[in-house]
């Protein structure tokens, strides 16, 4: 049987870990970090995640202030919310859930916020960082991908890391995150051939696709490891809704270790977003 890598729990363990660095840090007389969250329209997923990110807050002692804006919210009145946020002194991140309404330019919004603000890791500044692997905050689903592939990796170099997925909140900052560490990273995406012959090359997979059980048993080498990012919701004959991964995970008895959906990465996204929320409280407050 395949290690099932438990995300929540190990997002319960981030959790606490980072409610005992904010204690210390508020017992050494500085203000409670705060995470502005930013939610434009009623998206019932979105409305799911941000009711997550907020709960998780509270458990890590950190101060959450929710900003909600109807559907029909102008461009400039979002920019007007984030030059605010920036300027607060009492906002150490600002997280702004995605998608936003298409009449809204998306990438002018991420651009907006001030990078050292910034725990998505989406502006442009920290993007640059990863890629040249000068610091920065690192986007939160590469990051808990990376922290669950810890605990049963301990050498990436030599291993053929494989991708599925080149968006720019999951796949690319993956593959940037196995590049530094020395993997032999190779990106697939809708338009890639053959794409089982490239996964079962792979030491690692990661499925960032958000198809259905794209990933078959026969795609994957004995003693593989597999992350599963997708998340899609699907409703079956009796009107229940639940969640499907990219991988047919009943399939992959052989691989080393799999991660469950939901359950897995999920968690971890959020327990990375308390993280890198701490850490942006301290890299303000060192500069
Ligand atoms: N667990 C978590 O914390 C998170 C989960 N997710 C989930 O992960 C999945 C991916 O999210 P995101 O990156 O935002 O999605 P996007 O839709 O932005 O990107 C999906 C990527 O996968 C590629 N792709 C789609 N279908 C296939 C296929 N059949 N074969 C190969 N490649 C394919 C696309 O290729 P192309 O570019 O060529 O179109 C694209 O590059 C979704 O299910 C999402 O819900 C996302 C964020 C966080
Ligand atoms: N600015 C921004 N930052 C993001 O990080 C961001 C975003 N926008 N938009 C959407 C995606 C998606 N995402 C998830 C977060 C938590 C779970 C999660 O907690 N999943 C649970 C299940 C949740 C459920 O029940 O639906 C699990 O997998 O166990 C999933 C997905 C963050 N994203
Ligand atoms: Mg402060």
């Amino acid at each position: 049987m395949a290690q099932v890598l438990d995300g929540q729990a190990m997002a319960a363990r981030i959790t606490q870990d980072v409610r005992e660095q904010v204690d210390l840090w508020v017992r050494n007389g500085k203000s409670v970090p705060g995470l502005a969250v930013v939610l434009v329209g009623s998206d019932p997923a979105s409305e799911v995640y941000v009711r997550r990110k907020i709960t998780a807050c509270r458990k890590a002692g950190i101060r959450s202030i929710e900003h909600r804006l109807d559907s029909g919210t102008q461009e400039a009145e979002l920019l007007d919310l984030i030059d605010r946020l920036n300027a607060d002194s009492h906002v150490d991140g600002i997280l702004v859930q995605l998608p936003l309404p298409p009449a809204i330019d998306a990438t002018r919004v991420l651009d907006r916020i001030r990078p050292d603000k910034d725990v998505d890791g989406f502006h442009p500044v920290n993007v640059g960082r990863l890629s040249s692997g000068t610091g920065g905050l690192i986007p939160c689903t590469p990051l808990g991908i990376m922290t669950l592939l810890d605990s049963v990796v301990d050498d990436y170099r030599g291993k053929n890391a494989v991708v599925i997925g080149k968006s720019n909140i999951v796949g690319k900052p993956v593959a940037m995150l196995l590049l530094e560490r020395e993997a032999t990273v190779t990106v697939t995406h809708i338009e890639t051939l053959n794409l089982s012959e490239i996964t079962r090359q792979a030491d690692i997979v990661v499925a960032a696709a958000g198809a259905p059980h794209l990933v078959r048993g026969y795609w994957i080498r004995p003693g593989a490891i597999v992350i599963d990012v997708g998340i899609t919701r699907v409703t079956d004959e009796g009107g229940q809704t639940r969640l499907v991964g990219d991988c047919a995970t009943a399939e992959l008895d052989h691989a080393l270790a799999v991660t469950p959906v939901p359950g897995g990465v999920g968690p971890m996204t959020i327990a990375s977003l308390l993280s890198n929320t701490l850490r942006a409280a301290q890299l303000r407050d060192d500069g």
